[in-house]
């Protein structure tokens, strides 16, 4: 069998085990075997079932030895700034709580009120989330932190359970709002905030690190590969971006999946003044790069909704309705904190349009086109914002992930974003960790090389503005975000 590569990629609403072969410069991709992912609530937290994560990536696993596959390699990517505690023993003390728990609701202000927000900018160039590790950290108790050996960042962990390796792999640990740009090491300052020693952390390494094969205990119990681990861009949006074609000279990207991450690729990072009021952060990225992007709340709600109508529709039936539907019947600021983790998604929207006078959606069709139009609108403002902090124009939108097969919401984010959009490909994230793990293995050079095998293995959906359409919606959001109090530092 030819070398195969396999990228284990964990969203915070579905997980993957993607092959992936080389085949005459070509990208051949099959999805092995997927799970749901989710939160449930555990001794008084949302937490994430770790032991049913890791149980999923051994069947996968099984199914690939199965396949005839008995020597691969394999990455891990995951959602950001969750981590595991673990014990002297070696053993996780607990199921890792979610960032959507409602512990860190007041950690960020109680923190920053005696650490101002533009001295952490400035040392981390970090966007101000209140579920960032830094007020997660914030809020563990102090006694049960300093019998802890080692905090894991969750792919980081599953990488550490499979080889008995432990790392921390850059483009995740930036997401903590700990890692010091300059220094390129966790700050001491903000680790002094919340009771952490440098070394409570596993050593910082850049993704394409080897970190060993699968231990041998785990071949005793389930009929695995022979498998060596790489540690690729372990932050899944950072692996989305690798696997963006990057079409266009000044190019932005959409990883649109639960977050809609909006943005676009530096090699220097950009913390000044206006990228800290406008609450842009820069993630770490593969190769020296850096992400420069901003958070918006996206299909989260779209996920909610469909889990509130009983699963009744499949999302590319939810988009169906939504095409019925008129756009822009009402506006709703989608990043407000209400969406974060509602007990109701759909009340929570309606409740919002009734306290602002906006006409109330009622039906599937009405509540997902809500979604989708204001999730166009904000894309739309949120490019503007980026255009006016980087000097430049942004000439095309690499749209990547689930969301890149909803053609409306492609080309409403065209129109009003008045840009072209490149949608697909949908698996980019695994695109992204097979990427680094081929260039690891020189298999494929380097990023460029591997999204010219990306742009000839995955034909994109090409989406034009459509011109005069939807007059001034876009500036009448704008001034009702004004009034809304936008998304930026306070
Ligand atoms: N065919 C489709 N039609 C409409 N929407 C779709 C379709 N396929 C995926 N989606 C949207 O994409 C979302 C899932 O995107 P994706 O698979 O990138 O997320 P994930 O990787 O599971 O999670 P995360 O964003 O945390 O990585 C779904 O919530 C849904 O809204
Ligand atoms: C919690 C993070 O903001 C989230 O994981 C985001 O970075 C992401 O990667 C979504 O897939
Ligand atoms: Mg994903």
């Amino acid at each position: 069998m030819s070398k195969a590569y396999v990228a284990v990629d964990i969203g915070a609403s579905s997980g993957r085990l993607m092959l992936g072969t080389l085949d005459g410069g070509k990208l051949q991709l099959k999805e092995m075997h997927r799970f749901k992912n989710g939160f449930t609530k555990e001794n008084g937290h949302d937490r994430w079932n770790i032991e049913s994560i890791m149980n999923e990536i051994f069947v996968g696993l099984e199914k690939i030895k199965k396949a005839g596959y008995d020597d691969v390699q394999l990455g891990i990517d995951t959602w950001a700034v969750d981590y595991v505690l673990v014990g002297m023993d070696g053993k996780k003390v607990e199921d890792p709580i979610s960032y959507r728990d409602a512990r860190t609701k007041d950690a960020m202000e109680e923190l920053t009120s005696d650490l101002p927000k533009s001295y952490i900018y400035k040392k981390t160039g970090i966007q101000f989330l209140n579920f960032n590790t830094l007020y997660q950290l914030y809020t563990e108790n102090r006694e049960e932190l300093a019998k802890t050996d080692k905090i894991m960042m969750i792919p980081d962990y599953i990488g550490y359970v499979l080889t008995g390796n432990a790392v921390t792999e850059v483009t995740n640990a930036s997401t903590t709002q700990m890692l010091n740009l300059r220094e390129g090491l966790f700050d001491n300052n903000l680790l002094d905030k919340v009771h952490v020693q440098q070394d409570q952390f596993p050593r910082l390494v850049e993704s394409g690190t080897i970190l060993g094969k699968i231990r041998h205990k785990w071949h005793t119990i389930y009929d695995l590969p022979e498998t060596e681990v790489i540690t690729v861009a372990t932050h899944d949006t950072a692996s989305a971006v690798l696997g963006t074609p990057g079409e266009g000279d000044h190019w932005a990207f959409l990883s649109s999946g639960t977050w809609s991450l909006l943005g676009t690729e530096l090699n220097v990072p950009e913390n000044g003044e206006l990228a800290f009021q406008g609450n842009y952060t820069n993630e770490w990225g593969a190769y020296g790069t850096y992400r420069f992007l901003k958070n918006i709340m996206g299909l989260w709600m779209v996920q909610n909704l469909k889990h509130e109508f009983d699963d009744k529709y499949s999302f590319s039936e939810l988009a169906s309705m939504a095409e019925k539907v008129s756009p822009f019947e009402q506006f709703i600021n989608v990043n407000d904190d209400r969406f974060a983790n509602p007990e109701n998604m759909t009340k929570e929207i309606q409740d919002y349009c009734k306290e602002h006078n906006e006409k109330v959606p009622e039906t599937p069709g009405e509540l997902t086109m809500a979604v989708y139009s204001n999730l166009a609108l904000y894309y739309a403002n949120e490019i503007q914002e980026l255009n006016r902090i980087l000097g430049y124009e942004l000439d095309a939108l690499n749209i990547v992930g689930g969301g890149s097969n909803v053609a409306l919401l492609n080309q409403l984010t065209s129109t009003l974003s008045n840009i072209t959009v490149y949608a697909g490909p949908g698996e980019a994230t695994a695109i992204g960790n097979l990427m680094v793990q081929m260039i690891t293995k020189n298999d494929i050079n380097n990023i460029a090389e591997g999204r010219k095998v990306i742009r000839d293995s995955y034909p994109v959906k090409t989406f034009k503005p459509e011109t005069n359409k939807y007059g001034n919606t876009l500036h009448e959001y704008q001034d009702f975000l004004n009034t809304e109090g936008r998304d930026t530092v306070q």
